[in-house]
């Protein structure tokens, strides 16, 4: 067969282009088609594309492994420490259940109280939250122009010392100004010493003598005294004094003032201190035959109109007397400021800062411009509140008359068993016992208005007051009452804490409230301003144990008559041998801080939420 060559056979059947010479034959390419050529190209670089995919995705199946292994090994990793500290966990929880059993119950409390206190002890202080945030802190006292008179001022601390013990006064604290215990050698104006002494107020009660010079002096203050003693003047009259001295600077003309503020927990209180203030600054007054300038004092109250009070919003305004609410809302609005305010004064202070109260008062301290005068007064101050409060306050002077939550001594305390069904039967008699006006009080409202209504069908003169009444309720029961158009009133505890009703002869506490801070207020209606008065207590097996305990302390403490039932109730911390200190959350000497009444389970819930707040402030 002859041999045929392909490329022979190829230049025979293809003819070169003339510019196609044979030593070109090695670079000779067949002509391809446009659309071929493009399909090869674009089938060339898929298989790269692809070859690079299959690549990529070798590499990340790689890493994908890898990941997986180090994810593995973290796993392992973790579970080994997990299982560590499940272990330590467990042989912490072993040692602690072994060293628990050693203990006694009495200790247990105590780590328990110990525990509670230090969330307490971890809230945060009593500021404004922008201090808190810029770290302001104020170091020294106030600077007054006040001095006592040269012969106070030379008395040894001894002298001062012996006048204190004589009028059974606490004191503590730093540079604490004298006690005096005349209302003009405290350089009150004599026009308002003269009023005082027609309203039968010559000379100055306990803690006024020690309160007002402090006060005067501008220190900050805790102020602690049984109810019924006079705290009211003790705070109001220094402020009428700084108010009356800056208005003689230079006069006041509207949107400036006011210079201080008194904050009250309850409308009520508000409005009888309000009414106090106007009295005494009246009585200064060209008009009430003093020499000094007329001061305009503001009622900040909820549940009132303020538009009646515009005269006085148009003018300077030199003292506000206020709940917090509606103070809070005249601050956000603008209807005055705090920019020349430098007092700040908290009646029943224990309640304001005490948990309901206490956002509502930082608040209010966040609309202070400049550093302030902060004054704290109260009949009940537990230890912890006044351990609080003195975190809050600048070398603050602790005056203390008597136990804070003893009971007033003016006061005769009658306990009896009464059973339920037998209360209002029981009742009747015992409005017997005195003359009117007496106040009856109660832990619920239904009851409150139950006990009305059984009054009135009775024929007795009785008004009623709690929360759920209007204002305008609340405002005719007090107003007819203290008028003495009315003998009775019966009222939840919203009546108790402050109000200074005139001689009241007796108290009938209907249901016993569980906190015994609040008896001791709800007595204290009676026996006055240094006069007697009974208090008739109802209990029966409703009653707590424990809060009967903290009764039975209490009526030892004050030196009455302790019923047998109450006699043979066994403090049962005295069985487990544990200590018998008082709480120092209530004040009641019958229970330690873990049973307290006060903190109930949402109470504490709301502690250990500020303690977390705290610990994420950094406060
Ligand atoms: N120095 C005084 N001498 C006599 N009476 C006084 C004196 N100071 C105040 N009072 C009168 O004592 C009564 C009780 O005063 P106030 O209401 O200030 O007591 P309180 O200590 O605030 O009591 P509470 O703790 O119940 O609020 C008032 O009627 C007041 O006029």
């Amino acid at each position: 067969m002859p041999e045929q060559s392909a490329p022979k056979r190829r230049r025979i059947q293809r003819s070169p282009s003339p510019e196609y010479k044979l030593d070109d034959e090695a670079s000779y390419e067949p002509y391809v088609p446009v659309a071929q050529r493009r399909q090869a190209k674009f089938a060339k670089l898929t298989s790269r594309g692809t070859e690079k995919a299959k690549a990529t995705a070798g590499q990340e199946e790689q890493d994908e492994r890898e990941d997986e292994e180090r994810e593995e090994e973290r796993r392992r990793e973790k579970a080994r420490k997990e299982r560590t500290l499940l272990m330590e966990a467990q042989e912490v929880h072993e040692r602690k259940a072994a060293e628990d059993s050693k203990k006694t119950d009495a200790e247990k409390t105590e780590e328990a109280d110990a525990e509670i206190l230090a969330a307490i002890a971890s809230r945060k202080k009593l500021a404004s939250d922008l201090e808190l945030a810029q770290g302001v802190q104020y170091t020294e006292p106030f600077k007054t122009s006040w001095r006592p008179p040269k012969f106070v001022r030379e008395r040894s601390p001894e002298e001062h010392q012996r006048l204190r013990e004589k009028h059974h006064i606490l004191v503590d604290g730093e540079d604490i100004p004298p006690p005096i215990d005349n209302f003009t050698d405290m350089k009150v104006p004599e026009v308002l010493v003269k009023f005082l002494k027609s309203k039968r107020i010559t000379t100055p009660t306990p803690i006024q003598l020690q309160g007002i010079p402090t006060a005067f002096a501008g220190r900050d203050m805790i102020g602690i005294a049984f109810t019924g003693s006079g705290k009211t003047l003790a705070f109001c009259l220094p402020l009428i004094m700084f108010a009356l001295e800056e208005e003689a600077k230079l006069p006041f003309v509207r949107g400036e003032g006011p210079v201080g503020i008194i904050l009250c927990p309850s409308r009520e209180l508000a409005t009888q201190t309000y009414e106090n203030v106007l009295t005494w600054t009246a009585a200064l007054a060209p008009d009430g035959g003093g020499k000094y300038p007329q001061l305009n004092t503001l009622l900040c109250i909820g549940g009132i109109s303020m538009s009646e009070q515009s005269h006085v919003l148009n003018k300077g305004l030199h003292i506000v007397v206020a709940t917090p609410g509606r103070l809070i809302d005249m601050l956000e609005k603008k209807r005055f400021t705090f920019d020349n305010c430098r007092y700040l004064c908290m009646d029943e202070a224990d309640r304001m800062i005490d948990l309901g109260f206490e956002d509502d008062v930082r608040n209010i301290m966040s609309f202070f411009k400049r550093q302030r005068q902060t004054l704290l007064f109260s009949a009940t101050m537990p230890r912890k509140i006044q351990d609080f409060a003195q975190l809050s306050l600048v070398k603050p002077i602790l005056v203390n008359v008597g136990r804070a939550g003893a009971a007033n001594l003016d006061v005769l305390q009658v306990v009896e068993y009464v059973k339920q069904e037998a209360k209002m039967v029981y009742l009747l008699e015992c409005l017997q016992k005195t003359p009117p006006p007496v106040i009856v009080f109660s832990e619920n409202k239904n009851e409150v208005d139950d006990i009305q209504e059984y009054l009135l069908l009775k024929g007795i003169e009785a008004v009623a007051i709690h929360g759920s009444k209007s204002q305008e309720e609340r405002q005719y029961a007090i107003k007819s009452f203290k008028s003495g158009q009315k003998d009775v009133m019966v009222a939840s505890s919203v009546a108790s804490k402050g109000l200074d009703f005139n001689d009241i002869q007796h108290v009938i506490i209907f249901s016993m409230p569980k906190e015994i801070e609040d008896y001791v207020h709800q007595i204290g209606r009676t026996g006055r301003s240094g006069k007697t008065g009974i208090a008739t207590t109802f209990v029966n097996m409703n009653t707590a144990e424990q809060t009967l305990l903290d009764l039975k302390y209490l009526l030892m403490e004050a030196g009455q008559k302790v019923p047998p039932f109450l006699q043979s109730i066994e403090d049962p911390r005295a069985v487990q041998g544990g200590s018998l200190k008082g709480c120092p959350v209530c004040g009641g000497l019958g229970h330690g801080i873990s049973n307290c009444p006060k903190l109930e389970d949402t109470q504490r819930r709301q502690m250990a939420s500020h303690r977390m707040s705290d610990d994420r402030g950094g406060y």
